[in-house]
């Protein structure tokens, strides 16, 4: 799991880690690990004689670029400091001063030749976009041949919740100090930051065990995933109801049953008018045309997609099982009906459809994703999933991280994958994950399949669908 702290948490653990430890040691912490990954990248044989420019601002984050340019200056190379802002961190500039590096005020010429530049200008100490005078420099850098490495976070972008509202320098590789931070697990801040480094400074002990925001990895789902055993049988293993689709959108109901056949249940039953399309389509599903009531005991319902103005959805939301909404069915869904329900719940929106749940603009749920996610879940009472670039997962009890999945692409931006999404995560539900594992580790699934399924290139939701078992087969062995 890779966990990010929001600043304020930060700050109060560094805040410990300083009183405990002698004045300075974190930061020179940080500088090592920096130095190190910086050599890494560089590769073995090209430290002495690289070109090495330091942009550094004047808070601390500047620091560490300073401190770090110092041990790159005494390994031979070339480094050259950028000065931003009303002052420089003054043990950092002196240590790279006698380290042999130079403060130059001509950046546009030092950066034209650069291999590497450190972006040092703000850390967690920055607010809003890059300020005016640092843009053009940023911009320099950017537009060169430079390694671009972002010291702790791509200075510009917002720490605590990945929006990126003015101008940020886009790096190659960032070096994060002591845990993750929100804004580089959640888009679009985390596309700014390429490939991220977690260097250790002895902050763990001093963080809460509950992270603000997380991410699963491969050995987390893994552990989450249903594995049939012996006395495993096809009700034993769950059985899923999949309320889809209609005369005009009986595609819907396909793709969440193709979704929902890759999810680890040992059924899944149709309830809808689509129930030939199907059949015909997969002859394994058992179909009902309806109520849902009516069609035999699951383990878990998935309602909404294609549905329309189909009849299904207070049926569903009145059984004493976990249900999962999507699309058609989270229109005009009443949150006190949610509320009352006795067993979990799962709301899988798109931005629009989180707009309209919420009461707001589209505008703002994109501009505040991770503000949107936890205001439904705990208006609802409901886990929810709120699809996107960066796909956020959010638990209605409090005290819970929000889950951000590292897998997605945007390739997933596909008629008919949400469709997909939601069969799957019904699945998993029905096989007796915990809503929110159920909701992260189908999220987690799919983006894998779509990348698996068309690597670098349009994808459609059938191939989704198709890929599952592969990816799923990925995350396990
Ligand atoms: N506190 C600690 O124990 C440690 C802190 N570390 C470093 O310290 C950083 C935080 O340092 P600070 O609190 O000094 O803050 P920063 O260095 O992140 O930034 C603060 C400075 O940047 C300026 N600034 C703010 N917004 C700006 C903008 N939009 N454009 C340009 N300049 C802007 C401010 O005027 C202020 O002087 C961390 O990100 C990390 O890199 C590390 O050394 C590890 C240890
Ligand atoms: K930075």
């Amino acid at each position: 799991m890779r966990t990010a702290h929001r600043v304020e948490t930060v700050r109060a653990a560094e805040a410990e880690l300083m009183a405990k430890l002698p004045e300075g040691t974190p930061m020179q912490r940080a500088a090592a690990g920096l130095a190190a990954a910086c050599c890494a990248l560089l590769g073995r044989g090209r430290v002495y004689g690289a070109r090495i420019v330091v942009l550094a601002g004047s808070g601390d984050n500047g620091g560490d670029a300073l401190y770090a340019g110092a041990r790159l200056a005494r390994r031979g190379a070339g480094v050259q400091a950028v000065l931003l802002g009303s002052r420089a961190h003054e043990g950092g500039l002196a240590a790279l001063r006698r380290a042999g590096g130079r403060v130059t005020d001509d950046p546009f010429e030092v950066l034209a030749t650069a291999d590497l530049v450190l972006d040092g200008i703000t850390g967690i100490g920055g607010r809003g976009g890059l300020r005016p005078d640092a843009v053009p420099v940023a911009r320099a850098a950017r537009g060169s041949n430079a390694f671009v490495v972002a010291v702790d976070l791509p200075s510009g972008v917002d720490v605590d919740t990945g929006e990126v509202t003015g101008e940020a320098l886009r790096a190659d590789a960032t070096v994060t100090f002591g845990t993750y931070k929100p804004g580089l697990l959640i888009d679009p801040a985390r596309e700014y930051a390429g490939a991220v480094r977690l260097v250790d400074i002895g902050l763990d002990d001093h963080l809460p065990s509950v992270p603000d925001v997380e991410a699963l990895q491969h050995e987390d789902v893994a552990r989450m995933l249903p594995v049939p055993t012996a006395s495993s049988d096809k009700y034993r293993r769950g059985v899923v109801g999949v309320v889809a689709g209609s005369a005009r959108y009986p595609g819907a109901a396909v793709l969440a049953v193709a979704g929902a056949l890759r999810g680890g249940a040992g059924a899944v039953r149709y309830v809808g008018p689509a129930g030939e399309a199907v059949i015909g389509r997969f002859p394994e599903t058992l179909v009902h045309d309806g109520p849902p009531s009516k069609a035999g005991r699951v383990q878990a319902w998935v309602v909404g997609p294609g549905l329309g103005d189909g009849p299904g959805v207070a049926d569903v939301l009145a059984s004493d099982v976990p249900v999962l909404v999507d699309a058609d069915g989270l229109r005009d869904l009443d949150a006190a009906v949610v509320r009352a329900r006795t067993a979990p719940t799962v709301l899988t929106p798109h931005a629009g459809e989180a707009a309209a749940l919420l009461g707001v603009s589209r505008d703002e749920v994109e501009a505040g994703r991770l503000r949107a996610v936890r205001e439904l879940a705990a208006r609802f009472g409901a886990t929810v999933l709120l699809k996107g670039s960066t796909t956020l997962v959010a638990s209605p009890e409090g005290g819970v991280a929000v889950r951000a999945n590292p897998t997605g692409t945007h390739w997933l931006a596909t008629a008919g994958s949400g469709d997909v999404l939601s069969g799957l995560a019904g699945s998993l539900l029905a096989a007796g994950l915990h809503p929110a594992d159920a909701a992260s580790s189908a999220a987690y699934l799919h983006g894998l399949a779509a990348r698996r399924a068309s690597p670098g290139a349009p994808v459609s939701a059938q191939d989704v669908a198709a890929t599952l078992p592969a990816a799923w087969r990925d995350v396990v062995s």
